[in-house]
């Protein structure tokens, strides 16, 4: 068995999303992802995806270029390579992910976004030529499926008039009674049992109400909100005091460790993020402050699978808990999701996913929820195959944009239907 990689292809797509609001703005009709594929000696194909916007893809590029030659099981010598890769300072000077709602952004996380995308879909190939599973090599499955959240977005019904995009059939979702129909289609659809309702968007007391609302249409279920750091430490305290006996956690109520750790030491309800613990260093801090009680890991920007697993060892460690945030992906991730997820013991809460948003897909057969849970594949690798007629069309897609919307931004797909609009200050309330 030869397991050298011989070749590196890189396909940059964009993919439909639908107008999915959020405190910056709104998601733009199509959306920046990286599609990775590692070849053997042997011919054997693996593939992973991550962020595509350009300042992943000019990582990317020269990251592929040094992988040639060297061995597929080789997992920490990404890092190293890694290393190798300069970070122009302009990425990262004063510069937040995505607005903030990804948390910091620094030299290494950009690093590390990268390597988590070629990372699966080293493991993917490994697998496939072992004929094993990713969840054995990351060291066994604990569970047979892995539970997700259906997430919930305030949208409009179509992205604004004379915008190139694709429709959706999920209708508007803009107050509570809009946000409970759209649950209902959730659970009809993949059988979720726990929501998350993306906030942030509309004053507190209309989210409160919403929040209601889900809590009146599935009394016990688990509920979560995440306004993503828009609130004062005083609005987050009030919405934990109208919101503590129905909330499984509030999610980033404010922004910033210090202002989470005021919120935390004032509430009951625990507190979880994706904002200000996205990386290694900022563990200490808010874990010795009691800021967060729940760590929401994203196998993408802490570096990959196996550092997933390492953060879940830390939090484990702290007695903090571990789940999993989500941006627009398609099925490699929910695949490598999965499999990571079904290997964490301490994973406790149903990890959050964007999937059932995203009408495309680079597979031939998408992945399925089932009562909300996503089955562990047993098969080789990931357990997934590319559909190259359905990755050559969203590579057309985004070869035909004239550079728009190849880097997300939020705030600036929000400018089309209102032209004055700026990403707002924070704390918003
Ligand atoms: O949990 C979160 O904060 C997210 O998933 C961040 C995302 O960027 C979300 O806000 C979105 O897609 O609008
Ligand atoms: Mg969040």
């Amino acid at each position: 068995m030869d397991l050298t990689i011989t070749d590196v292809r890189l396909t940059p797509i964009l993919v439909a999303d639908p107008p999915l609001l959020n405190t910056q703005g709104v998601h733009q009709p199509y959306t920046p992802r990286l599609i990775v594929e590692v070849v053997t000696a042997d011919g054997i194909t693996g593939v992973g995806e991550t962020y595509g916007d350009t300042k992943y893809l000019e990582l990317a590029r020269p990251f592929a270029e040094k992988l040639k030659g060297r061995q597929v099981a080789d997992l920490n010598g990404l890092f190293a390579i890694a290393d190798e890769v300069s970070v122009d300072s302009s990425r990262v000077r004063n510069q937040v992910d995505v607005g903030g709602l990804r948390g910091v952004q620094t030299a290494d996380k950009l690093r590390l976004s990268v390597v988590s995308g070629f990372e699966v879909a080293c493991l993917d190939a490994l697998g496939k030529a072992l004929g094993l599973p990713v969840h054995t090599l990351l060291g066994g499955k604990v569970r047979d499926a892995v539970e997700y959240s259906a997430y919930l977005f305030y949208k409009w019904a179509d992205h604004p008039e004379g915008v190139a995009c694709e429709k959706d059939d999920w209708g508007a979702a803009l107050d509570p009674a809009g946000v409970v129909e759209q649950a209902r289609l959730f659970k009809e659809r993949y059988g979720f049992t726990s929501f998350k309702l993306k906030g942030g968007v509309f004053p507190p007391d209309e989210e409160i109400a919403a929040v209601r609302a889900l809590a009146e249409a599935f009394p016990g279920h688990p509920l979560r909100l995440d306004p993503n750091g828009a609130w004062s430490v005083e609005t987050s305290l009030k919405v934990a005091e109208e919101l503590g006996d129905v909330l499984e956690y509030l999610e980033d109520p404010a922004l910033g460790t210090p202002a989470m750790a005021e919120v935390s030491a004032a509430t009951g309800v625990p507190l979880a993020t994706n904002m200000c613990v996205t990386t290694f260093a900022e563990i200490k801090e808010a874990f010795t402050r009691d800021a967060v009680q729940v760590v929401l890991s994203d196998h993408h920007y802490w570096g990959g699978l196996r550092n997933t697993q390492q953060l879940a060892a830390v939090c484990r460690t702290f007695g903090v808990g571990v789940s999993m945030h989500s941006n627009t992906h398609l099925g490699i991730s929910l695949a490598a999701m999965t499999h990571v997820a079904a290997t964490v013991p301490n994973l406790h809460h149903a990890c959050d996913s964007h999937y059932p948003w995203q009408s495309e897909d680079v597979l031939g057969a998408r992945l399925t929820f089932e009562g909300g849970k996503v089955a562990v594949s047993d098969a080789p690798g990931l357990g997934v195959e590319l559909d190259r007629d359905k990755l050559r069309f969203l590579h057309q897609r985004w070869l035909d944009d004239d550079g728009a919307l190849r880097e997300r931004d939020d705030a600036a797909a929000m400018r089309v239907a209102e032209p004055g609009w700026v990403t707002p200050a924070v704390p918003r309330w």
